[in-house]
């Protein structure tokens, strides 16, 4: 065992004879160790600066599990950017949709795309839910002549060479951190994505030259404890039940600021739980469909004393409607250059569907359309940010948007039921 004996424990205080050969060596393996870090260091550069471009900024949301690279910009994205964005007919707009590969944003983009209006997509493709739902939605979308940019709104850099590209006429801001339960979970995505992310596209869009018309996504959830119903945009939003419901009513406020400080003209609109074929795995009608079929339990939501929980649901094609007519009666935004010229609109709608639902209707409808019958559990509404009841009063938006919802629960899941069976067919995939 002697050699082992021979080994110090500390490298550097071995004793060596010092020889001619051992000199040599000795500069040999310094040159070779030289050499070595040399490379390690040149290909830490390397490593750095392949990851993040100056052109390509990496874009990385801090309060996601899946921190992703974004590239994007050079000659061939850009053509396809103003191709995407280019306007088909003599009265369309070139609209940028935030969130288009999201349930509302996938919607509404064809929807704009079909009429002739330029549209851009843009989606972080975050994995709150599902993306490969999210990557169908945007095949969907390309095979309609939609190019989806993959970035984040956090991103300012993208955001200005967006606008450097194609001058939008109108932003359509859809992009959020939705859900109302998972907001006590990662608190930071909903301050990330719904203030952060909304003030860094706020500016941009005041910088815009010139400065777009902007239609975004606020919540009926913004009415929190409030009891009058059906709820109207006049009653009290200062009682947020949710973190998410409270990220939306900041947003408003922040709308007020920007559209008083630099002329934007901004249009919230407050969305009544929006369901329908493509929707959102994370909501009730959702994941109730994905666990009915597979004979799972699912947790009914009931009120103090056996209370009827309800919701305002309200489906896609409506809302649609409501968001095409907001952007057509969007006025200019009055600024340029950063700096207000004059008075710009600032208006807020609620988008519902004006007759509330109780779930255990919603489960009983699915039972009918899945001809299964679901494994109920009744359970008291957690305290997670649930509130009991959502009614609209749509007659503001009824009047200015011409919006006038004309589909009901029943017809609305049928067709999200044939769409569920046919997307998850042969359970090749299962729902997220
Ligand atoms: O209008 C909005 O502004 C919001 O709408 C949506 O929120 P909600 O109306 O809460 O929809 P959703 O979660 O589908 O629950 C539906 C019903 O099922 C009940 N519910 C829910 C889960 C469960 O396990 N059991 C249950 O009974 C539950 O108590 C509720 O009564 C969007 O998710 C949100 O992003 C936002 O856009």
């Amino acid at each position: 065992m002697k050699h082992l004996d021979d080994i110090p424990s500390t490298p550097g205080k071995f004793k060596m004879d010092k020889s001619p050969y051992f000199h040599r060596t000795r500069w040999q393996s310094s040159v070779a160790k030289l050499a070595f870090w040399s490379l390690v260091f040149v290909g830490l550069i390397f490593i750095f600066f392949y990851r993040s471009p100056s052109s390509n900024p990496v874009s990385s949301d801090p309060s996601r599990r899946s921190l992703r690279t974004y590239s994007w910009g050079g000659p061939a994205w850009e053509k396809r950017v103003r191709s995407s964005a280019r306007v088909r007919t003599r009265h369309g707009v070139s609209v940028l949709v935030t969130g288009a590969a999201g349930f509302v944003g996938t919607h509404v983009s064809a929807a704009l795309k079909r009429r002739g209006d330029g549209v851009l997509g843009l989606d972080n493709f975050n994995d709150y839910y599902d993306p490969s739902l999210k990557r169908a939605r945007q095949a969907l979308l390309e095979r309609s002549g939609v190019f989806v940019v993959e970035g984040d709104i956090n991103d300012a850099a993208l955001l200005k060479k967006l606008f450097e590209v194609v001058p939008f006429t109108h932003v359509m801001h859809l992009a959020a951190q939705a859900g109302v339960r998972y907001a006590m979970e990662n608190p930071s995505s909903y301050v990330h994505s719904n203030i952060a992310g909304f003030v860094n596209l706020l500016e941009v869009c005041k910088s815009a030259n010139p400065q777009p018309a902007i239609v975004w996504a606020s919540s009926s959830s913004v009415y929190g404890l409030n009891t009058k119903v059906p709820f109207s945009e006049k009653d009290r939003t200062d009682q947020p039940a949710s973190l998410y419901a409270a990220t939306k009513k900041a947003g408003e406020e922040i709308a007020h600021t920007y559209n008083h400080i630099y002329g934007l003209s901004l249009t919230g609109l407050r969305f009544f739980t929006v369901y329908g074929p493509w929707g959102r795995p994370d909501m009730a009608y959702f994941f109730f469909t994905r666990d009915i079929l597979k004979g799972k339990a699912i947790s009914i939501f009931e009120g103090v004393n056996h209370g009827t929980v309800a919701r305002d649901f309200t489906y896609i094609d409506d809302i649609v409607k409501g968001c095409l007519g907001a952007l057509d009666t969007a006025e200019k935004s009055t600024g340029s250059g950063g700096k207000k010229r004059g008075q710009a609109q600032l208006r807020v709608f609620n988008l519902g569907n004006t007759s509330p639902v109780p779930v255990t209707d919603l489960v009983s409808i699915l039972e009918r359309l899945l001809k299964v019958k679901a494994k109920k559990n009744m359970m008291k509404l957690p305290r997670n940010g649930d509130v009991p009841f959502t009614h609209a009063n749509i007659s503001s938006a009824q009047r200015e948007l011409g919006y006038k919802p004309t589909t009901d629960l029943q017809t609305g899941l049928k067709k999200f039921a044939r769409w569920y069976l046919g997307y998850y067919s042969g359970g090749k995939k299962a729902a997220g």
